[in-house]
């Protein structure tokens, strides 16, 4: 048997997520039955300072070797890392990405990998030009319940799927928590807003269901809602999308994608409210239950009155571990957080030379990105309160064509 191939990991910022990431990371892979690659994190870089890195370091845990940098520059110009993590606010996202593939380096970046479609595809361009790897960091894809959730749909086993209801909404209690209107979830020069932070979950598991029952990727029409916060981000947006498909295989399928900073998907946390992702078939769906970003049970409901309930565990360091994500919070059952599957996944890429991920595609995230550009497009409309509002993204580059629909 070979031996592992380890992929020498760059952190870039060392806020919530990038611990909870780099805890992930350092799990031994073989708890998940992996043994292909293993992951080293090599260096971690703070745009604040060194020791906010070193401290960092300790925290996480990781070995002494690994360096510590207070810039994001000295950690792209390190030649021992192979592939830089970008952990910070959306707004940044382009151009860290950018500068990491600039000096050569592979790039997994959070989501949403950009705030728009021309910075997408032009970090798209950028990796393909210098043949470097570049996914957006949607986690949520990578997980086995998501491959679960897909091969059941590709089965057939709820016949032709015709609509899919995804949510992906926190009560954040964003004037008593983001009070100073500072933090990145309200502040809008970090580009800020329920659509950019929680879109991508509810918009990948609508790509997924459409993708998975035949259908294209490029929306025919986009209508969205928009009710703005204080700050000017948006708080609650609902998505309507129709997914081209042809008539053979069933006609066009209806997608609706929520996100809101304001209720819930799972407002006592234990899933009383039932399923945040309904994908329906004619013979029966499947439901996924909150949270939508990682699901730990699903139910598949037949037309003839069956239902398999499935509960979905995640492996991790184990039970007296004191396993405390980014977040602070802890794991008492010694899971991890479910991120070092789309870290494993990197590494596999970058071992066969592929440089996109196998589940989801670059030119998904221009789909997607085109949707949400059409809801932020749609909510500068929506301020006149016109009726109702259509987009068709697939129409002249970004230029919206609406049609006005008459009120009932
Ligand atoms: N996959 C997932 O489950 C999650 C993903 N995310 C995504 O990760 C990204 C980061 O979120 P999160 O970790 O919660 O954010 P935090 O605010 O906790 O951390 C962001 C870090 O980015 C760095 N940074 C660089 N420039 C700025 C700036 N102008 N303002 C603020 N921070 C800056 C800072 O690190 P330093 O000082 O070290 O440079 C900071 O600690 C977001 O894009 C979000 O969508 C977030 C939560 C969960
Ligand atoms: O990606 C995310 O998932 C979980 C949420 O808490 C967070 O706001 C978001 O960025």
């Amino acid at each position: 048997m070979s031996s592992p191939r380890a992929t020498r990991w760059g952190i870039l910022a060392t806020g919530g997520i990038a611990k909870t990431f780099v805890k992930d990371v350092l799990v031994d892979p073989n708890t998940r039955d992996v043994s292909n690659v293993k992951h080293v994190i090599a260096a971690v870089a703070s745009s604040t300072s060194e020791k906010r890195a070193k401290d960092f370091i300790i925290d996480t845990g990781c070995p002494s070797m690994t360096r510590a940098y207070g810039s994001y520059l000295e950690l792209v110009q390190d030649s021992e890392v192979d592939i830089v993590y970008v952990a910070t606010p959306h707004s940044q996202h382009y151009q860290q990405s950018l500068m990491c593939l600039e000096a050569g380096k592979h790039v997994l970046c959070e989501k949403p990998m950009a705030v728009n479609v021309q910075e997408a595809e032009a970090l798209i361009a950028k990796a393909r030009s210098k043949q470097l790897f570049l996914m957006q960091a949607l986690w949520t894809r990578y997980l086995p319940v998501s491959k679960y959730v897909e091969d059941v749909v590709k089965s057939g086993a709820i016949g032709t799927v015709h609509r899919c209801f995804a949510d992906t909404s926190i009560a954040m209690h964003p004037e008593k928590e983001f009070a100073s209107g500072e933090h990145r979830m309200v502040n809008r020069d970090l580009a800020g807003g329920a659509l950019l932070d929680l879109g991508p979950y509810s918009l990948s598991w609508l790509f997924q269901a459409a993708k998975a029952s035949g259908a294209g990727i490029d929306p025919v029409t986009v209508t969205a809602a928009v009710k703005p916060y204080q700050t000017g981000v948006d708080e609650t947006t609902t998505i309507l999308v129709v997914m081209p498909r042809s008539a053979e295989r069933g006609g066009d399928l209806h997608g609706i994608a929520t996100t809101s900073m304001r209720v819930s998907m799972d407002p006592n946390g234990i899933g009383s409210a039932g399923p945040c992702v309904r994908i329906q078939g004619e013979e029966g769906e499947i439901q996924v239950f909150p949270p939508s970003y990682r699901p730990t049970k699903t139910r598949l409901v037949f037309a003839d009155g069956k239902v398999e309930d499935k509960d979905w565990l995640y492996p991790g360091p184990g039970k007296d571990s004191g396993w405390f994500n980014g977040f602070g919070e802890m794991n008492p059952e010694g899971e991890g957080h479910g991120m070092f599957w789309e870290a494993d996944e990197a590494a596999v890429a970058m071992c066969e030379g592929r440089l996109e991920g196998s589940r989801e595609s670059l030119d998904e995230v221009v789909a997607m990105m085109k949707v949400m550009d059409a809801a932020t497009i749609l909510r500068f409309f929506a301020q006149f309160r016109m009726p109702s509002l259509s987009f068709m993204p697939s129409k002249p580059a970004n230029y919206p064509r609406h049609s006005f629909l008459p009120c009932p």
